[in-house]
């Protein structure tokens, strides 16, 4: 048995209480709904032992004790495993549990990277205990089971990994480490308000790594963030425990720094000027690799009019503009202000640009009301998706193409189902392992007039 199942062992001794059988579900009649109980006793600290037969959204396995179902963190699908339950009640459809003991270990399962010594790491990389072409395996099934329960398409798809990426470490250029009572930096277990401290994080580049944070006294701080752009020397951003604290970073209150991002992507090389704690790519390869695929989907012609939606800094827009030329013209919309100085600053003479800082359904109406027509749109929505106004907006703007980035494949299959009802279809659908050693899939989609 792996050290990682011995952790889990103990993990369970800490927090499990005495062991008890579990009923739950047992007295539910086929076809005859229980009435509303509310006094069902929890089930948390109970255990079992189940079979995982499936990969859910959310990167947790599926397994059924007498019935009920049971989403299993730390498994792979075709494992036993003796599970925990950490949340849930007698009766509930379903449960939450965490795998402590692997009874029939996958051959894909393999000795987790984070030296956090408690499951699954620091509560961030899920997946670490499975290799990573079978971590992309279960991304892509993830995608696809969204895509036929949501969007009631059937599709096969493919995750790719982002190119440079050759074994899932040491890519994420963005960092929040937390910080414990003696000022050491590092990160916490699932569910858990105890700060781990840590003398590594695997999945962190060199660039976060080499600043030394982890080594660093943060006394006084909760947190601190490291990013390590592209460009230049990271940065580090204190976050203090008391609000009316403020820090200096090289004179520059700290969290009001900005770091310089270069794009070297086929359709488009440049810089950005991002602000320390506004969006970015965190994977280093993401942001190029994204940008050609979705040109590479859009194919923008010269004179063409189109909308960058939920833009950032403007990397999708800020190719546009140059492949729709001066004939075209691109209008970026984002919610965050700072972002949008830092675009407006980057384009001060393109005049095919207009930047707008509001919210983007907000934004969308007077274009709908009025009655205007785009030709491409680039919708990047945060992890909720762009929702039903939006999609129905847009649609109204009868563009001849949608290139939807997803962060969230139950998100995107919502308003794909949202847009097949105003006319619009899947015809291309892609998925980039942007998150290695996490359950997080980077899903591309183009959406075009029905048929
Ligand atoms: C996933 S990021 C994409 C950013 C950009 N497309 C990129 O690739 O760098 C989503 C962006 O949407 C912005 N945002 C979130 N909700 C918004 C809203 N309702 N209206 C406008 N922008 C919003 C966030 O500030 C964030 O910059």
């Amino acid at each position: 048995m792996s050290d990682g199942h011995d952790a889990r062992r103990d993990g369970r001794g800490r927090s499990g209480g005495p062991r008890r059988e579990r009923s739950a579900g047992g007295d539910r009649r086929r076809g005859r709904e229980r009435p509303p109980a509310p006094n069902k006793e929890s089930l948390v600290g109970a255990e079992a032992e189940l079979d995982l037969t499936d990969i859910a959204h959310g990167g947790r396995c599926v397994g059924r004790v007498e019935g009920q179902v049971v989403f299993v963190r730390h498994g792979i699908p075709g494992e036993r495993v003796r599970a925990v339950v950490t949340k849930g009640r007698e009766g509930d459809r379903f449960v939450f549990a965490d795998a402590v003991e692997v009874l029939t270990p996958s051959e894909d399962r393999v000795e987790p990277r984070c030296p956090v010594a408690v499951p699954g790491g620091c509560g961030g990389c899920d997946f670490q205990h499975v290799t990573l072409p079978r971590q992309r395996h279960l991304k892509a099934q993830v995608v696809r089971t969204q895509l036929s329960r949501l969007a009631k398409i059937d599709r096969d798809l493919e995750v790719r990994p982002v190119p440079g990426d050759t074994d899932g470490l040491r890519w994420r250029t963005r960092v929040e480490f937390a910080v414990d009572e003696a000022g050491r930096a590092g990160l916490r277990p699932q569910r858990s308000h105890d700060v781990i401290p840590l003398a590594d994080c695997p999945i962190a580049t060199e660039g976060v790594v080499g600043t030394g944070v982890l080594d660093a006294d943060w006394s006084g701080m909760r947190a601190v963030d490291v990013v390590a752009p592209s460009v230049g020397e990271p940065t580090l951003v204190p976050i203090p425990v008391e609000d009316d604290v403020v820090v200096e970073i090289d004179g520059v209150e700290a969290g009001e720094q900005c770091v310089v991002e270069h794009v070297d992507a086929a359709a488009w090389q440049g810089d950005f000027e991002v602000h320390a704690r506004g969006f970015w790519q965190v994977h280093p390869g993401a942001a190029a690799t994204f940008v050609d695929h979705v040109l590479g989907l859009l194919r923008p012609e010269p004179g063409e009019r189109a909308l960058d939606l939920y833009a950032g800094v403007g990397l999708f827009a800020r190719a546009i503009v140059d492949a729709v030329g001066p004939d075209g013209a691109v209008l970026a919309i984002e919610g965050d202000e700072r972002a949008c100085v830092s675009l407006a600053a980057l384009t001060p003479d393109v005049e095919q640009l207009e930047v707008r800082h509001g919210d983007v359904a907000r934004e969308l109406a007077p274009l709908v009301e009025g009655g205007d027509e785009v030709d491409l749109v680039v919708l990047d929505p945060p992890r909720t998706g762009a929702g039903a106004d939006v999609v129905q907006a847009l649609a109204a703007l009868h563009p001849r193409a949608i290139a939807y980035v997803a962060c969230d494949p139950a998100a995107l299959a919502r308003d794909i189902a949202t847009a097949a009802g105003h006319g619009y279809e899947l015809a291309d659908v892609v998925a980039f392992d942007a998150f290695p050693m996490t359950h997080h899939v980077e899903t591309i989609a183009l959406l075009v007039p029905s048929a």
